[in-house]
């Protein structure tokens, strides 16, 4: 039985206003996320989500407001702390496509060793039950740079496991994906985020599908960025505002977008 009154809330984002250097691109940012909480964040081409997610994992400096990451905010930790706290998957090119499989996910445990990274027997199991958990036995010894797109994000979602961190951010993680794929590794963040304790948070289109399996959502829109349970968002109608009605429309019933033909 879990005790409701225990679960933790590991981020606390307050106002926050998002961008690159003086351009605000998104502001009056406000969510939160509890452990066990697999959050999915939405919007329109362009309107910020990766900058977001960024921002959450200080590659860029925000621009105004508060990111809180359990008791402290974001810019107070040192490096490494941060490394053993937030763990981050980018779509963004891959610099190191000559490791093996293995290697790459390996590199996940690199807060955890000493400078030499030499990995411990019980960094060796963590590596290996991520290797299982994104069912990548078969492939673990190929390079990345003879992977399918799936199959290095598939990749990419195990080093972020092996560096079990509380906080798990990934952007866009389903996008080369076939949808039992998609189904697939979205059930497998639930999980671990629900069995593992773990804050995640995602970037996504799939919104039917973030209504479906999502604990909160936030769609990013550059006014009022409405946060909470997909039922809540469905109520108040947000999803109907979306994309313009002469084109596609959102079915409440069925939380499903319709095209207008
Ligand atoms: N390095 C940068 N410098 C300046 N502006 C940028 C930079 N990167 C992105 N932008 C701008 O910031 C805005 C938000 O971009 P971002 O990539 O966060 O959107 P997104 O919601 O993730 O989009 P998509 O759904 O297309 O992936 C866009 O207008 C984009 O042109």
């Amino acid at each position: 039985m879990i005790d409701l009154n225990k679960i933790h809330i590991n981020l606390h984002i307050k106002n926050l206003s998002i961008g690159y250097k003086n351009k605000t691109i998104v502001e009056n940012i406000t969510f939160s996320g509890k452990e066990r909480d697999l959050i999915a964040i939405i919007g329109v081409n362009g309107v910020g989500k990766s900058t977001l997610l960024k921002t959450l994992a200080q590659m860029l400096p925000k621009l105004s407001g508060a990111v809180g990451v359990q008791q402290k905010e974001l810019e107070h930790y040192p490096p490494i702390e941060l490394a053993s706290l937030i763990s981050v998957v980018l779509t963004d090119g891959l610099a190191s496509k000559d490791l093996s499989v293995l290697e790459l996910i390996a590199l996940g445990r690199q807060p955890y060793t000493n400078w030499l990274g030499s990995l411990k027997q019980e960094d060796k199991k963590i590596v290996q039950g991520a290797i299982q958990d994104l069912d990548l036995v078969e492939i673990q010894h190929k390079k990345c740079y003879e992977l399918s797109d799936g199959q290095l994000q598939r990749v990419l979602i195990a080093r972020a496991l092996a560096q079990d961190t509380n906080i798990i951010l990934l952007d866009e993680p389903t996008s080369h994906l076939d949808l039992y794929h998609k189904v697939q590794i979205l059930k497998l963040l639930k999980s671990i985020a629900k069995n593992r304790n773990k804050t995640i948070v995602y970037t996504t289109h799939e919104i039917e599908m973030a209504i479906q399996l999502c604990d909160k959502i936030l769609l990013l829109n550059k006014k009022e960025n409405p946060f909470g349970e997909p039922y809540e968002l469905i109520e108040q109608g947000v999803f109907e505002s979306l994309f313009p009605k002469d084109t596609v429309t959102f079915d409440a019933t069925s939380g499903t977008f319709k095209i207008k033909k």
